[in-house]
């Protein structure tokens, strides 16, 4: 399975100079950046850093005071079609069942049509990818919120993005619920050949899951520092590299901190 798109070369998204604020305060500031195909890139920060702002204004809801945002080359203006998001609520339909609510990920306005036959299998390769295959006839109420959250990936997948924009999708997970889902979502990138923004505020889900972790912070927000995790996976087998990374990740972020105040 695969949503690359070998015609378009060069990155996912490249993003330049870019200012969002609201009511005339700039939240971001002068935040260049780009994803590669198929790269996961973690975007960390303190509460209030702008990361949701960023993430927003990247997937082409909301327009730049500054800046450019370019998808697959093209300037990005509204949402795209090859992009998906996924959010710290699944914000599921409660009346359609999972095969239904995954399906609505199809309906949206600049989807490309297409027929009842592909639509059918898209839907239920994107439900047997996040394990629910099981399960695709069963209600929101009937799910876990761990299973709630994968029908949000799967409706997400189903569009084939080459770019996942999820903003702290697992945050309101248990523990245990949130490795698997994270596992499960560097499993979903590699087989399905996506690129990945994830937004969190949480250093160890950006070191187990990134191949590159952006910091942002500062008043307004940019791009502090910048981290390439060449830890090879499973990266749980590697503790002294993560422990390593995480302590210069918390100097960072302490350091950012102490300059925005
Ligand atoms: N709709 C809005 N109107 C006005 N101010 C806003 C709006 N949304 C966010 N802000 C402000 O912009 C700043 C950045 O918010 P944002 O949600 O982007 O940060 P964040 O890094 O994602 O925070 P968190 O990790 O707490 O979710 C905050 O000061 C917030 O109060």
């Amino acid at each position: 399975m695969t949503a690359q798109d070998p015609a378009v070369a060069g990155p996912a998204l490249d993003a330049r100079n870019l200012r969002f604020g609201y009511l005339g305060k700039p939240v971001v500031d002068g935040v260049s950046l780009a994803i590669g195909k198929r790269e996961i890139v973690c975007l960390l920060g303190g509460s209030g850093s702008g990361k949701s702002t960023l993430l927003r204004g990247l997937a082409g809801l909301a327009v730049p005071e500054d800046g450019t945002v370019s998808f697959l080359g093209q300037p990005l203006l509204a949402p795209h079609p090859r992009a998906a998001l996924v959010f710290q609520q699944p914000s599921l339909l409660p009346w359609h069942d999972v095969r239904a609510n995954v399906g609505f990920g199809l309906d949206f306005a600049r989807q490309p049509a297409i027929d009842r036959v592909a639509r059918e299998r898209r839907i239920a390769n994107a439900i047997e990818a996040v394990g629910l295959a099981s399960h695709a006839r069963a209600y929101p109420a009937q799910l876990s919120g761990g299973q709630a959250q994968r029908v949000a990936l799967a409706r997400a997948l189903a569009r084939e993005p080459e770019l996942l924009f999820a903003d702290e999708p697992f945050s309101a997970l248990d523990a245990i619920t949130r490795a698997e889902m994270q596992a499960l979502l560097v499993d979903l990138v590699h087989r399905w050949h996506t690129a990945v923004l994830l937004v969190t505020h949480d250093i160890d889900e950006a070191i187990l899951v990134a191949d590159r972790i952006l910091l942002l912070a500062g008043r307004p927000g940019r791009i502090a520092r910048e981290w390439r995790v060449d830890i090879p996976r499973p990266r749980e087998d590697h503790g002294d590299e993560i422990v390593r990374l995480r302590l210069e990740i918390v100097a960072a972020l302490r350091d950012a901190t102490n300059l925005a105040g």
